[in-house]
């Protein structure tokens, strides 16, 4: 068993490892070299190139490409090599957390060109190593089919932590909604634990708390458990900046949500939560501010 896995990061690097350690032959690349070598030296059933041309070359055909790049110009840019380097018959996997209609293109423009597409939500973090991968894939019964001995060796085990989804652009428009979830999930764990936290008058042990919520709670998960790993170590965070980046699924499902007429109120107060994190509604405050000092003559808080 054979497979290409293109772009060696956090997710992609401990996929090779799990793949290759599950007895599949992975031909990696990534653009560090560093990187390439190491899991090289690591990894018996891993063979590292320095260019996409000569790894694709070396794959044994029907081959099967693995991209996990970062969505967007990067994916794209790797599909464009691909088909010029790629013949009728191979695969292409897309692990990228992609948008479902860039991935339904995709689809579209490969299959016209006798290439499979199978487009594959990946969850699990770098956890995934040790725990598997949660996955969830969508493409045609015959892509679908090619990729599942690979999705076995990844997920948690052979017979769960996998679906084919249904047809291309479901597998992640299926992880854009799973991640839509994770932010409402997140947000309302830390709002909570945040309100504990805040009340002085009873001094709660917000560690031990969490610790005690793992244990047959309704609210029990694998989210507490990290955030019970979390203030075992650090209760006040006070190194941290309250600053929280997204990477496109979050707004993603909100603008899903404005076109399917689905209201979505925790995903998209959790999505604003994090553009708030990063100071953007800080004009609007200052002139909420200015109107309320306007309409009633309250104190204005100034710098
Ligand atoms: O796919 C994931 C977990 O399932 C990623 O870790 C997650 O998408 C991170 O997203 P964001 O940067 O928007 O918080």
């Amino acid at each position: 068993m054979n497979i290409a896995m293109i772009g060696l990061g956090k997710m992609g690097g401990n996929m090779a490892r799990r793949l290759s350690r599950g007895g599949a032959t992975v031909f990696g690349f990534d653009v560090s070299a560093d990187t390439r070598s190491q899991l090289a030296q690591e990894e018996a059933n891993f063979k590292a190139f320095a260019s996409v041309p000569e790894l694709i070359a070396a794959l044994p055909t029907p081959r099967v490409v693995w991209l996990m790049l970062p969505s967007g110009a990067i994916s794209e840019a790797a599909f464009a090599e691909m088909k010029t380097l790629l013949a009728p018959g191979d695969l292409i996997i897309d692990g990228a957390n992609a948008m479902y209609k860039d991935s339904q293109r995709h689809g579209a423009e490969l299959t016209a060109m006798g290439l499979k597409f199978v487009d594959a939500g990946v969850s699990g973090g770098v956890w995934g190593l040790q725990n598997g991968y949660c996955l969830m894939f969508g493409g045609e019964k015959d892509a679908a089919a090619m990729a599942e001995p690979f999705m076995k060796i990844l997920a948690p085990g052979a017979d769960r932590g996998w679906t084919h989804t249904g047809p291309a652009g479901s597998g992640h428009y299926t992880k854009m909604l799973h991640n839509g979830i994770e932010y409402g999930m997140m947000q309302a764990f830390a709002e909570g634990f945040a309100m504990l936290k805040a009340k002085e008058e009873f001094n709660l042990d917000v560690a031990a708390i969490s610790e005690t919520w793992r244990h047959s709670s309704v609210v029990r998960s694998w989210l507490l458990d990290l955030v019970a790993d979390t203030l075992q170590q650090d209760t006040e965070l006070a190194d941290l900046n309250a600053f929280v980046p997204d990477s496109g699924e979050g707004r993603w499902s909100v603008l899903e949500s404005v076109e399917l007429g689905i209201p979505a109120p925790v995903m998209s107060s959790a999505l604003y939560a994090r553009f708030a994190s990063r100071g953007n509604d800080d004009y609007a405050m200052k002139l909420l501010s200015m109107m309320r000092n306007a309409f009633g003559g309250h104190a204005v808080s100034k710098k």
